[in-house]
C-alpha cells in the first residue's frame, strides 16, 4: 500500500461522453439516438486511478467540474470529508439534496475504486463484504420503435431488438432478453399506451414466463383511481407496481386500496422523503440508486433504514455503462436485504462501453461480483476518446425525451397523469 502522501488526490478528470441508445418509449416521450454519461478518473499522487460514472448533462458536468477543484489534495480514504466539502461547495447554487447527491456519489465511487486498488481488495470488501457471489438483474423491457426515424438529413438508425408496440412484441423482446442474458424476472416500462393495453402485455408475459417475477412502471402516468384499477387487475400477477402515480400523498392513497405492493424511484429520492413516506405508508418497496443516494456506503445505510421500517429493497437504473454496472453489482452484493432483482439498462447500451470487455458478463440473469481490486474493471481509453468525440461533435447536452418525440410527432403532448 502507498504512503499517506501517495493516497492524496492529485486530479479528478471529468469526461463527458455520448453513446448510442435505441428508441425506447416512456411516459415522457422517447429516448434520443444518443444518451449522455460522464466518466471520472480520480488520479492519486502515486498514479493510482479510481473510476466513476455519472449521468450526463451540462448541469451535472459543471457540478462535477466544481467538485474536481474541491477534492484535489484530499486523502482518498476521507470520503466523508470529500462528500461534505463537495456538498458545501454546491449548496449555494444547488438547493436540492437529491441533485447534490448525484455529484457526491460519483466522486465516492471513484474514491472507493482507488481505495480498493491501493489495498488490493474489491469494493464489495470495503462495503463490509459480499453476501452473494453474483447479483440478479431483471430484463428491462420497453415499448420501442424498430428504428430511430430519419431526421434532419440523418439516416434512420435500426438495432437488433426490433419493434415492440403490443403484447406480442413485448413477449418477443422478453424472449430475446432471456436468450441473450438469461434473465429470470422482467420489468416493463409502461405509461406509453392506455392502461388496458399494458395490462394485456403483462398478462401475456405471465403466460409466456409462468412463475417468473414481473413488474410494471408507468412513471406516474396514471391518476390515483387508474392506479387502483391496474393494481386490482394485476393482483397476483405482479410482484410490485412501480410509481403508478405521482407524490408520496398520491401513492399513499393508492396503497389504501391496492392489493399489490407499491415501489418507487420517483417520490422517495432523498433522505428527507423517507420519514413522510413511512408515516403515510406510501410505499412497500424502495428502488435504491447509488448514483443519487450519496454513493455505495450511503446505499448500505439506506438498506439498513429500509430494514428498520420493513421496506423491501430493489434497485433502479438509467441508461448506463459498465463502470456503473460494476458499482451497482458491488453494492448489491453487499446488501443482505436486497429483496428483488436489480434493474439495468445495460443490455440496451453495452455495445458502446468504456470498459475493457470480459469482466461483466450476465449468466442466468446474474452478474458475478468482479474479483479484481476496486471495481474490478479497466478503462478502455480508445473507447473513452471515441465517445467523448461523439459528445463534442453531436452537440447533445441534455436528455430531452419529450422534445425528441415532438420533433417526430409534433402533435405529441406531455401529460402526467395521462390516464
Ligand atoms: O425506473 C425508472 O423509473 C427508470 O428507469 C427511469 C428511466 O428514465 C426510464 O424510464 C427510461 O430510461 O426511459
Ligand atoms: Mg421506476
Amino acid at each position: 500500500m502507498s504512503t499517506t502522501g501517495g493516497t492524496r488526490i492529485r486530479e479528478l478528470i471529468v469526461t463527458p461522453i455520448a453513446f448510442r441508445d435505441p428508441p425506447l418509449l416512456n411516459s415522457n416521450g422517447v429516448h434520443e439516438p444518443l444518451a449522455l454519461r460522464i466518466i471520472l478518473q480520480l488520479v492519486l499522487e502515486d498514479g493510482t486511478v479510481g473510476l466513476g460514472e455519472s449521468p450526463g448533462g451540462t448541469a451535472r458536468l459543471e457540478r462535477l467540474e466544481a467538485a474536481a477543484k474541491v477534492v484535489v489534495g484530499m486523502d482518498v480514504f476521507d470520503t466523508t470529508a470529500a462528500a461534505t466539502a463537495i456538498d458545501a461547495a454546491l449548496l449555494p447554487t444547488v438547493p436540492s439534496s437529491h441533485e447534490r447527491g448525484w455529484t457526491t456519489s460519483a466522486v465516492e465511487v471513484a474514491c472507493l475504486d482507488a481505495q480498493g486498488k491501493l489495498l488490493g481488495r474489491p469494493v464489495s470488501d470495503l462495503l463490509g463484504g459480499k453476501v452473494r457471489d453474483s447479483v440478479p438483474f431483471a430484463a428491462y423491457l420497453f415499448y420501442k420503435w424498430a428504428e430511430h426515424p430519419a431526421l434532419d438529413g440523418r439516416a434512420a438508425v435500426g438495432d437488433d431488438w426490433g419493434e415492440a408496440l403490443d403484447p406480442a412484441g413485448i413477449v418477443e423482446q422478453a424472449r430475446l432478453m432471456q436468450q441473450r442474458y438469461g434473465f429470470r424476472s422482467f420489468k416493463l416500462k409502461g405509461g406509453v399506451f392506455p392502461p388496458d393495453e399494458e395490462i394485456a402485455a403483462i398478462r401475456a408475459l405471465a403466460e409466456a414466463f409462468p412463475g417468473q417475477p414481473l413488474r410494471l412502471d408507468p412513471n406516474t402516468a396514471w391518476t390515483v383511481e387508474t392506479s387502483k384499477y391496474v393494481a386490482r387487475e394485476l393482483d397476483g400477477v405482479l410482484e410490485y407496481l412501480e410509481d403508478p402515480t405521482r407524490s408520496i400523498e398520491g401513492m399513499a392513497q393508492v396503497v389504501e386500496d391496492s392489493p399489490l405492493p407499491l415501489a418507487t424511484n420517483m417520490c422517495v429520492i432523498a433522505w428527507e422523503h423517507l420519514k413522510p413516506a413511512v408515516e403515510q405508508n406510501a410505499i412497500q418497496v424502495l428502488l435504491t440508486d447509488h448514483h443519487y443516494w450519496g454513493g455505495l456506503r450511503r446505499t448500505r445505510e439506506l438498506a439498513a433504514v429500509c430494514e428498520a421500517f420493513g421496506l423491501a429493497l430493489s434497485m433502479h437504473s438509467n441508461s448506463h455503462l459498465g463502470i456503473s454496472l460494476a458499482a451497482m453489482t458491488h453494492v448489491a452484493a453487499a446488501i443482505p436485504n436486497l429483496d428483488h432483482s436489480c434493474d439495468t439498462h445495460y443490455p440496451w447500451n453495452s455495445a458502446d462501453d468504456v470498459i475493457v470487455p470480459g469482466v461483466l458478463e450476465f449468466r442466468d440473469g446474474e452478474v458475478a461480483v468482479p474479483a479484481g481490486p476496486g471495481l474490478g474493471v479497466e478503462l478502455d481509453h480508445g473507447a473513452l476518446d471515441r465517445l467523448h468525440r461523439l459528445y463534442v461533435e453531436s452537440g447533445v447536452r441534455s436528455r430531452d425525451d419529450t422534445g425528441y418525440m415532438r420533433r417526430i410527432h409534433p402533435e405529441y403532448e406531455l401529460r402526467l397523469p395521462r390516464w
